[in-house]
Order: structure tokens, then sequence, then C-alpha cells
């Protein structure tokens, strides 16, 4: 696929540009990848894919549960903060977790919980009591077994669904970002919490990107999820997209191409900066 930014080309280039990723070795039809002019472009799309999911599954199931992580992902939510989602959204059917947060204390910079209260939550008419952020006053590993605890007794009352193929629960939506390394959530590249397939939530002490010590959902609760989203934006991580999504040989894989969804039907969304060095879309002025 060939493209160029030209105003005439503006509305087909986000809408069209979709081509179908191989996600692993065997044949499945991987997900789908929207590619935007900008980061305004894309927050409004994303804005349109939230919402729309959040009224199907309360359709379906009565409560949307969806996992956030921090990052650069909360400010480009941040039109679901704006008319018309901030009415038409089901806010009080919404439940909330975190795919990975900080161990930090919630008032902190770093923590995860504070970006997203102050650029989004404090913003829109959640029920308090649905938003499930971790405990921030114990030792990483003990907020990760009392996170997953906590996961547990929703999934028990389905507030959260749970995986057909394994005991897993399955989000409705679990959005990403990813790190110029390619990590996504607290899964770093070449960290043994890549292998973690018995717990929902653990932690790590030594993360790469500070701070050090974070809790994360595993690979297996990710892929259970019904829809994933990874969104990524900026020239800095053009070449960790090319290597996922391009399928570049590595020695290890990087954690974003770990992102394969068994059921679940998986979208990446990219500004043209982040898709600047995938191979099949070439960009000019
Ligand atoms: O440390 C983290 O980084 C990733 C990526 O953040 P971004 O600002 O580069 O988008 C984020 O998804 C994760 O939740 C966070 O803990």
């Amino acid at each position: 696929v060939s493209l160029s930014l030209s105003p005439t080309f503006r509305a087909v280039f986000h809408s069209t540009v979709s081509r179908s990723m191989a996600l692993s070795g065997d044949k499945r039809d991987g997900g789908e990848l929207r590619v935007f002019v900008d980061t305004d472009e894309l927050s409004t799309d994303l804005a349109d894919y939230i919402a729309e999911l959040s009224e199907a599954s309360v359709k379906e199931r009565g409560v949307f549960a969806i996992a956030l992580s921090g990052g650069s992902l909360i400010s480009l939510m941040g039109k679901l903060c704006e008319a018309p989602y901030n009415k038409t959204v089901d806010w009080a059917k919404w439940y909330i977790f975190w795919v990975d947060e900080r161990v930090v204390a919630k008032n902190h910079v770093d923590s995860n919980y504070k970006l997203t209260k102050d650029g989004l939550l404090s913003k829109v008419p959640v029920v308090p009591s649905h938003v499930h952020s971790i405990n921030d006053t114990v030792s990483a590993e003990k907020a990760a077994a009392d996170y997953e605890f906590v996961l547990r007794q929703l999934v028990r009352t389905r507030v959260v669904s749970v995986s057909d193929i394994s005991d897993c629960p399955k989000f409705d939506l679990i959005l990403l970002g990813m790190g110029p390394d390619g990590h996504v959530a607290s899964l770093f590249p070449n960290h043994s919490v890549l292998d973690e397939k018995k717990e929902w939530v653990t932690f790590i002490t030594d993360s790469p990107k500070s701070p050090p010590e974070r809790i994360t959902f595993t690979l297996p609760v990710i892929n259970s999820a019904s829809n994933v989203a990874v969104v990524v934006t900026g020239s800095s991580k053009a070449d960790a997209v090319h290597t996922v999504l391009d399928m570049v040989e590595t020695e290890s894989p990087l954690p974003a191409k770990l992102v394969q969804p068994t059921k679940g039907k998986l979208v990446w969304f990219l500004d043209s900066a982040a898709a600047s060095k995938l191979e099949s879309i070439k960009f000019s002025e």
C-alpha cells in the first residue's frame, strides 16, 4: 500500500489503511491496523471504538469491564470526556481495572491510577465502587496477590466474564500502550515475567523503566480478552512498531508481539509517526 497525506486522502487514510496482520506462525487472521494522520484523528476514532464496545457489552452483559494501561494512552482517550461521549456512554455500567500499575502511593506522580483519575475518571460519572485500583500500602508481591483476589471475586460474580477455553478472566476490552522498547503493560523484553502462565496478576521489582516495582496482568489474561487495542504514537516507537508488525526476526520476541488474543479481536491504533517505518506503508507530503 502506498499512501500520501494529501488533503483529499486524509479521510480515506484512516479508514482504509487496514491490513490483515499475521501475528503468529500459523495462518490465523491476526487483527486490524488503523493508521491516522495525527493523534487528534486517532483520539476521535479511539473514542468511537471504546464507546461502541461499551454499548455492545452493556447490551449483551449489562456491564463493561475495561482494563487500562497508563502512559500516553490516557490523554489519547481524552475525547471520551467530551460531547457526545460524556453523555452517551453508559458510565455507570463501567468496571475499571488497571492492566499494570506502579507500586507507589495513589497520589504519586508515577501512579497510573492518579494519571487516569486526573485525566479521565474525575471528568465522567463512573461509580467509585466500580473503580478497582491496587492496594498501595503493601509490597508489590502482596499488591499483585490482592489484586488477583479481587479479580477472582468479580469473575465469580461475572462482573468480569470468564474465558471458555481457560480459567482466565475475559475482559470486554484491554487497552495497551507500547514503549519504545516494545514493552506492553509492565511486561518488559527478556523478562521472566513473560513466561508466567499460572498467575493472572504478577509483580516485578526490577523494571528497566522507573519506578522499579510494578504489578502487571500476565500474557494469558491479556490474550483472553474479547478485545485488545494497542495504541501507539510518536516516532520514538516507529522501530518497535516495525519490528512487531513487519515480523522482523529478533532473538526473543518483543512483548508487544506476544499480544495475540486467542479468540478476541486485536486492533492496533497508530499515528503516522509511529507507522513511519512500516514496510507496506509509504508516506509522502
Ligand atoms: O510504564 C508504562 O509504560 C507503558 C507505555 O507508556 P507510554 O507513555 O510510552 O505510552 C504503559 O502502557 C504502561 O501502562 C506504563 O506503566
